[in-house]
């Protein structure tokens, strides 16, 4: 008919979407793996049901790394190859990791979380909210304690800030109270995490803190 046009409705099957899903994002190297490394096994212990997606440029190594880990059933753990930006999958086009999260979903119909990892290059990567429900944003001691001064959208914008690596502070020179405040500070209060992925200490935190934030405190 003449002056109609159709509009394009996509099919979402049911249950379909009805997962919080999750961003971790932050610098390479700041321990996001090491992070759900630790994180998984608490939150399966608290009985959630949950997907994992990673983001890596070329590869799919940090979904490997996961699935070897013995902590989560493999095919549970999604990559997406996010080419030459990381940032351009989360933030911009975020379609691909839509599609992989809908895919978990089908696939594990009972999943509630899905954690979805990104390889963020710098202080700048963000994640769009058409992707995620909440974030949390990574940094590390070893970084320098300038990095939450330096005000980069990940730091300011998360929901969450992570300092991880909290165990080395003394070998870098870092005051980590003083670090922690300035977070605070610039973050105008919002949460801030201090984290030791390979000791574990902050998961149950982080844990608490998806809870109450995502899960409805389950
Ligand atoms: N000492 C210490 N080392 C850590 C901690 N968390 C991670 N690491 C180490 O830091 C290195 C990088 O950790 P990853 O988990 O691979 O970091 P990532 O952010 O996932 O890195 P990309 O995926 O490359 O962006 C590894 O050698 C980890 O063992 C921590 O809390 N303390």
């Amino acid at each position: 008919m003449h002056g109609s046009h159709s509009i394009d409705v996509l099919e979402v099957p049911a249950g379909v979407g009805g997962a919080a899903r999750v961003g971790i994002g932050g610098p390479v190297g700041s321990g996001k793996t090491a992070i759900l490394e630790a994180l998984i096994p608490v939150l399966t212990g608290r009985g959630t049901d949950l997907c994992v997606i990673t983001n890596d440029l070329v590869t799919d190594e940090d979904a490997q790394r996961i699935r070897c880990g013995g902590f989560i059933d493999p095919a549970r753990v999604s990559a997406v190859e996010a080419g030459a930006c990381p940032h351009t999958v989360i933030r911009e086009d975020p379609t691909l990791n839509i599609a992989a999260a809908d895919d978990l979903e089908m696939r594990f119909p009972g999943t509630e979380l899905i954690l979805i990892e990104s390889g963020g290059d710098n202080l700048a990567s963000t994640f769009s909210l058409d992707l995620v429900d909440w974030w949390a944003f990574v940094i590390d001691v070893a970084g320098g304690d300038d990095i939450p001064r330096k005000r980069g959208p990940g730091v300011i914008q998360a929901d969450l800030l992570i300092i991880n690596k909290i165990d080395l502070a003394p070998n870098v020179g870092v005051d980590l109270a003083a670090m922690h405040e300035e977070a605070v500070a610039v973050r105008e209060g919002r949460p801030v995490l201090l984290a030791n992925a390979r000791s574990g200490e902050g998961m149950t935190s982080l844990a608490d803190e998806l809870g109450r934030a995502v899960l409805f405190d389950r």
